[in-house]
């Protein structure tokens, strides 16, 4: 109660106001009527009503939700504000105390060392996995690029995701496009799957309820999620028996050097490479800490990105100017050899491919809201802000606020033009988040785009086929109607 009444007595005074809270439940009546397909206008509705930053409470959860790129900009900057909130929670039992989820100290020790895993030279050599994965992706739909058959691009980008992430985190093939009934594949989709769906299901969302009213549910997704485990810990004992290997027998080179493989070709280092031969104070990473690292990344690192590159074919489909704009600048940088291999300096020429992809995560930001936790009263944009509060950085609405953005909804790649450097608020506009907790994969996932997308452009003319999206907020954004294109093979 006295939280309660300090919180009103603050928000008051900073002017943040929202709709009318009941005893016990606060805000949750709102959301009765509600689905995550219908979630996204409702806090349009509240910031019409109450301004950029509305104050919410579900239950006994107290805090506020924001739009507001000058409160974004003091939150994302501020080093005491990088706590999340317990809606991440249900990510626990996969991902540990990896870099998403850990707080404090550990997350400050973890993010120095994992830094150098996204260094230049390694993101270098990745390009190679990026090319070869996308040459399967186009591979595998010349059956259906027919100009007719509709093809939703999320399970297809999602499957070659998959397949990046697992050979450059973990150095190992899945093969989840040749073999998608692979049993670590299944438990990832299965397990993705699953996570999503707790995020938007209330009686889902705490463990002890979802043990007590799902128990199947909950049995199936814990069964999954120690197959990706044990799968994780096995690579991990395997390589580093290998490093202990060449240390032993003076093989050892670190992690710059490319060392040879058995067939004299040379070695790519994955993360999980740079990770076992990281230190914390002079003691290695155990095995468990690496874990939930790898585990991270592949969270992180697959879903997003599969959204990104969905929406992007299906906004260069319906787009056909801005996508003749983008083949032009891909036969003028790649040349007219459809698989011809690609480096990270082609791909860095790419430039008005770069702006479609920033103006499509400007669009349809894959991770559309992000959580905070602020632990004690903090002054943030001059507004005192009490301990214990939830935050909602809305990152979908602030991308799309008019203030920012003239004509929002409109997809305008020359927005991100070199020309007009500096016209965009950097804290309206943060699909990879900002400050010190920012995404440490953004330039990893940006060459994996370029690659993908340029390797679709090159083989495929891409057509506006199929249901327009329906965007639904789950862990990251997703349609309901499916991501859909046609595809028509390109002659030149
Ligand atoms: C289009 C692709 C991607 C988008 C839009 C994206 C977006 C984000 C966002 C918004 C955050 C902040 C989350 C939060 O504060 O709760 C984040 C964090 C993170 N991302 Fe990404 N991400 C992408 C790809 C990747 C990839 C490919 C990797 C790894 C290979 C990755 C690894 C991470 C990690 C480890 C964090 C946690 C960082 C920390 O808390 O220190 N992400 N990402």
């Amino acid at each position: 109660y006295l939280v309660g009444r300090k919180h009103k007595r603050l928000f008051d005074r900073a002017g943040i106001t929202g709709p009318k809270a009941w005893p016990l439940v606060g805000n949750a009546p709102l959301m009765i009527n509600e689905s995550p397909k219908t979630v996204f206008d409702l806090q349009w509705r509240l910031i019409q009503t109450h301004g950029k930053n509305v104050r919410c409470q579900i239950l006994q959860d107290r805090g506020f939700m924001t739009a507001d790129p000058k409160m974004i900009e003091a939150i994302m900057s501020s080093q005491q504000t990088i706590q999340k909130n317990n809606l991440y929670g249900l990510l626990v039992n996969w991902l540990g105390d990896g870099l998403l989820l850990s707080k404090g100290k550990k997350w400050f020790r973890r993010r120095k060392i994992i830094t150098p895993a996204f260094h230049f030279k390694i993101l270098e050599q990745f390009v190679e996995v990026f090319d070869q994965q996308s040459a399967i992706m186009a591979k595998n739909l010349y059956d259906r690029a027919d100009g007719k058959t509709v093809i939703n691009m999320f399970p297809v980008a999602c499957l070659c995701a998959m397949d990046i992430i697992a050979e450059t985190a973990m150095g190992v093939k899945i093969n989840a496009q040749l073999q998608p009934n692979f049993p670590y594949v299944q438990s990832v989709k299965t397990a993705s799957g699953m996570l999503a769906e707790r995020f938007v299901n209330p009686a889902q969302r705490l463990d002890i309820s979802m043990r007590l009213f799902f128990p199947s549910a909950f049995a199936k997704l814990s069964a999954n999620i120690k197959a990706m485990q044990d799968f994780t810990n096995n690579v991990i004992s395997e390589r580093r028996d290998l490093l202990q290997k060449s240390i032993s027998d003076g093989t050892y080179e670190t992690t710059n050097a490319s060392p040879l493989d058995d067939v004299g070709q040379k070695r790519r280092m994955a993360l999980l490479d740079v990770l076992l031969q990281s230190s914390i104070d002079g003691a290695p990473l155990s095995n468990e800490d690496i874990r939930e690292e790898v585990d991270t990344f592949m969270f992180e690192g697959h879903d997003t990105t599969t959204s990104s590159i969905a929406f992007t074919c299906y906004l260069l489909a319906r787009h056909p100017e801005v996508q003749a704009r983008v083949f032009q600048e891909v036969r003028d940088v790649l040349g007219d050899e459809k698989d011809a291999p690609v480096n990270i300096q082609l791909l860095g020429e790419l430039k008005y491919l770069e702006c479609v992809i920033k103006e499509s995560l400007r669009l349809f930001p894959s991770v559309p809201i992000i959580g905070r936790h602020i632990v004690e009263d903090t002054l943030l944009d001059g507004k005192l802000i009490p301990a214990k509060t939830d935050v909602m950085i809305l990152i979908y609405h602030s991308q799309r606020d008019p203030d920012y953005f003239p004509e929002p909804n409109k997809f305008v790649p020359e927005r991100f033009s070199p020309e007009r450097k500096g016209e965009i608020n950097p804290f309206a506009y943060t699909p990879f988040s900002a400050g010190p907790r920012n995404c440490i994969g953004q330039k990893f996932a940006m060459l994996e785009m370029k690659s993908t997308i340029s390797k679709m452009v090159r083989h495929f003319e891409l057509l506006p086929l199929g249901e327009d999206v329906q965007l639904v907020l789950n862990l990251i954004l997703r349609s309901t109607t499916g991501i859909n294109v046609g595809l028509k093979p390109r002659v030149y």
